[in-house]
């Protein structure tokens, strides 16, 4: 089974407006509500691949209610601990001449709260998949994510980090079988701007040697490149396309590469796959379906 962890699931508010003006009252032109969430997304477009997984995390308060009952609507399958104070937090997608966001913090999460999840780590069995995402709540401590990596280091279990910063490279040590940060969250971790691909697959192997075996950097429309356990690096443009809303984009590239890993045991395959995912999504107003995933790996 693959399961997913969000520590920090959220609603987005997705809100375009015209021409937006700072200081101003603005009028929308259009708005919607989404569930979100980095590992919530991995398993809508799983789904939507007709690939099932478990979406666990943390809930809360009404707006925990909502992202479980439109999960539970998408048919994907939740095992959420529901935190008794606080609420999930809603993040606010302004799009308009430029994107912009605003992520809220996420409720307090306790003690017992964490142990909860650990039990539920602790079930996960040999073949299993486990993907991480996301930020975590600033009340929980910065090596949570290692702690549940020891958890399972012993068991053959696939797993895949999608985060930033310390985060990220605390878990390299584990030996995940995939992160995918994109181009500027990788130089973020070298402290610098990447510039060209050279730069960039220099730094994927620089985080091989630390430990990471499969390194996907996605670069939004220019693409991504991927740099495999063996050192054969892949590179390829995005497909052409209207977009309509790109959050989502880079959670729908995982699903995408996890689905035609596992489909063909073939990492050309899953970056293929990966890549017509993270597009679809792009352009579409929701994360993307099967059917635009398939029709754009024609083009890739
Ligand atoms: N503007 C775009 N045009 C075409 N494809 C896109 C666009 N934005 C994102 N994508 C696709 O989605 C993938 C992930 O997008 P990206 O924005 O890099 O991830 P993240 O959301 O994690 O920052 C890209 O590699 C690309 O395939
Ligand atoms: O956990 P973070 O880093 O605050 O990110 C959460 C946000 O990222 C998303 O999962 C989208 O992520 P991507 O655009 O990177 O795929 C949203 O649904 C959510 O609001």
């Amino acid at each position: 089974m693959i399961y997913t962890v969000t520590f920090n699931p959220s609603l987005d508010y997705i809100v375009k407006v015209d021409s937006f003006r700072l200081g101003e009252v603005n009028r929308t032109r259009s708005e919607k509500i989404l569930p979100g969430g980095k590992g919530i997304n991995v398993s809508i477009v799983l789904k939507n691949l007709g690939i099932e997984s478990v979406a666990m995390g943390f809930i809360a308060g009404f707006t925990g209610n909502e992202i479980q009952k439109r999960l539970k609507i998408f048919g994907c399958e939740s095992d959420f601990i529901r935190i008794q104070n606080g609420m999930s937090r809603i993040n606010v997608k302004l799009k308009s001449d430029e994107e912009s966001e605003i992520n809220g913090q996420g409720p307090r999460i306790g003690g017992a709260d964490l142990q909860k999840l650990f039990d539920r780590i602790d079930r996960l069995r040999e073949g299993d998949v486990l993907v991480l995402a996301g930020s975590i709540p600033n009340t929980l401590p910065e090596d949570i994510y290692e702690k549940i990596l020891d958890r399972i280091k012993a068991k053959n279990i696939l797993v895949v980090v999608d985060a930033t910063r310390d985060l990220l490279l605390n878990v390299l040590k584990y030996h995940p079988f995939l992160i995918k940060p994109n181009n500027h969250e990788l130089g973020e971790l070298f402290g610098r701007k990447l510039q060209s691909d050279e730069e960039i697959i220099q730094c994927a192997k620089e985080l091989q040697t630390k430990g990471a075996r499969n390194i996907l950097v996605s670069m939004a429309g220019e693409g991504a490149i991927l740099v495999e356990e063996s050192g054969r690096t892949h590179k390829s443009p995005a497909p052409k396309g209207v977009v309509r809303n790109s959050v989502g984009a880079g959670d729908s590239m995982v699903a995408g590469f996890l689905a035609g890993y596992l489909a063909h045991g073939d990492y050309q395959e899953a970056f293929r796959t990966g890549i017509a995912a993270g597009s679809a999504s792009a352009f579409s107003e929701e994360l993307a379906s099967k059917e635009d995933i398939l029709a754009l790996m024609m083009q890739i």
